[in-house]
């Protein structure tokens, strides 16, 4: 199967003042399709790799690969077209522009990309909204949707530019436990209809537990 994301010999420090070794040689990989979270203990260092993989942090030792391409080293310019085009994000906050529409919302990665024309990402938010069954709320300003819907709007958001994975940090963490469930659902129905690959630190034991993988950590290691 194929490899979408792939994790080589990581190794994090942080210099606050003292050298402290947050990420220990973090080796793993992501399948095409797969759903898989990431737990451990506050402070083991899920965000801190999160914050790697998805690119945003280049300040590490050891190699990254998305889609099998070597990422380590790139420049500015080439890291955000990759995370642009590969990865989708969702967050425990929606990070939605409140004045903004919910279509235009979900249109701004893919403008930001600039590979079709504003009428080809229109279509295409739509049938993102429709997939969610949020199109409805197309003409809504942000600020004036619920908890609940905006974290799906953030999903749609996540999936305009068709990425090969998903990434999320915490992004049940703010729900009530049904719209919790609705979004996991909503991720696992990607993972298995849509092959897309996940990768969802949580805290939260159920919702783990329902996914593909469990990605262990304790003190800046991989357990299991
Ligand atoms: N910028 C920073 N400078 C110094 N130390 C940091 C910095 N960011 C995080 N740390 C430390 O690195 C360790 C890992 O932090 P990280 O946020 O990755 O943990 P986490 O597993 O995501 O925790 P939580 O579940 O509470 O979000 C913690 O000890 C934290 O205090």
């Amino acid at each position: 199967m194929k490899t979408v994301l792939e994790a080589k010999h990581i190794n994090k420090y942080f210099k606050n003042p003292i050298l402290f070794h947050v990420l220990k040689d973090i080796n793993f990989k992501v399948k095409k399709g797969e759903f898989a979270s990431i737990m451990g203990k506050s402070g083991c260092g899920k965000s801190t790799l999160l914050y790697i993989l998805s690119t945003m942090d280049t300040d590490y030792e050891g190699e990254l690969y998305l889609d099998n391409n070597l990422i380590t080293g790139s420049d500015n310019k080439h890291l955000s077209y990759m995370r642009n085009k590969h990865i989708g994000f969702v967050f425990q906050f929606h990070y939605l522009l409140s004045e903004f529409t919910i279509l235009e919302n979900v249109m701004l990665p893919a403008k930001k990309l600039g590979e079709k024309s504003l009428q080809e990402i229109e279509y295409d938010a739509m049938e993102k909204l429709k997939m969610l069954n949020i199109d409805h709320l197309a003409k809504k300003r942000a600020s004036r949707v619920s908890g609940g819907e905006k974290q799906r709007v953030a999903i749609a958001r996540a999936l305009i530019n068709n990425p090969s994975i998903i990434m999320g940090d915490e992004p049940t963490g703010n729900l009530d436990s049904h719209n919790a469930e609705n979004v996991f659902n909503i991720f696992k129905q990607l993972s298995d209809e849509e092959d897309l690959s996940l990768l969802i630190v949580t805290h939260d034991e159920d919702f783990a537990n329902k996914t593909d993988r469990i990605i262990q950590m304790e003190d800046g290691k991989i357990i299991r």
